[in-house]
């Protein structure tokens, strides 16, 4: 398991996007919407791990609530890992609560899945696997 990225929840990729990219000295390597999930994301590589800049891009969006009640910042962390199958089932194991128990197809060719933050210390946890 890794740090596969850094969800960071924001107003617009137009601004955030010019600010990562002179933060980091890079641009990003792609932008690509999710329709199922209401997003168009932005990714950066930082070393190891990823930043994922996330602009909403529907009214019912999860991204468009969180900016509501909480502002631009950090959205989730998500985890990579080798068999999100297995993982699922040790983590429900452990008394962890799934959002939804079944994977989806996520951005940046990941098959993802997301744990509720009442049971991840207030942290919303996504697990993401690469897709053969
Ligand atoms: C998949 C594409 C891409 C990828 O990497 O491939 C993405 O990462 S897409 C990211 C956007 N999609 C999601 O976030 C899907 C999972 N999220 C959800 O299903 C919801 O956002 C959920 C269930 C976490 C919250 O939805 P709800 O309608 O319940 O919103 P509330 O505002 O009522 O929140 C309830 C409760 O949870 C707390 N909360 C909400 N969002 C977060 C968050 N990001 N981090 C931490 N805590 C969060 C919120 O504060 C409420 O807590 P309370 O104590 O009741 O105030
Ligand atoms: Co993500």
């Amino acid at each position: 398991m890794k740090i596969e990225h850094i969800g960071i929840a924001v107003n617009s990729l137009g601004t955030s996007d010019d600010l990562f990219e002179r933060l980091l000295g890079k641009k990003n390597y792609k932008q690509e919407s999710v329709a199922r999930e209401g997003v168009t994301t932005s990714f950066y590589e930082v070393g190891e791990s990823k930043v994922e800049l996330l602009e909403a891009s529907s009214e019912d969006s999860p991204i468009a609530k969180f900016l509501s009640k909480k502002g631009e910042g950090i959205h989730h962390i998500a985890f990579g890992v080798d068999d999100i199958y297995a993982e699922i089932e040790r983590l429900k194991k452990e008394g962890f609560i799934f959002i939804s128990e079944e994977p989806k197809d996520g951005a940046d060719n990941k098959l993802v899945v997301f744990l509720h933050p009442k049971s991840t210390n207030g942290v919303l946890i996504e697990l993401c696997q690469e897709k053969a």
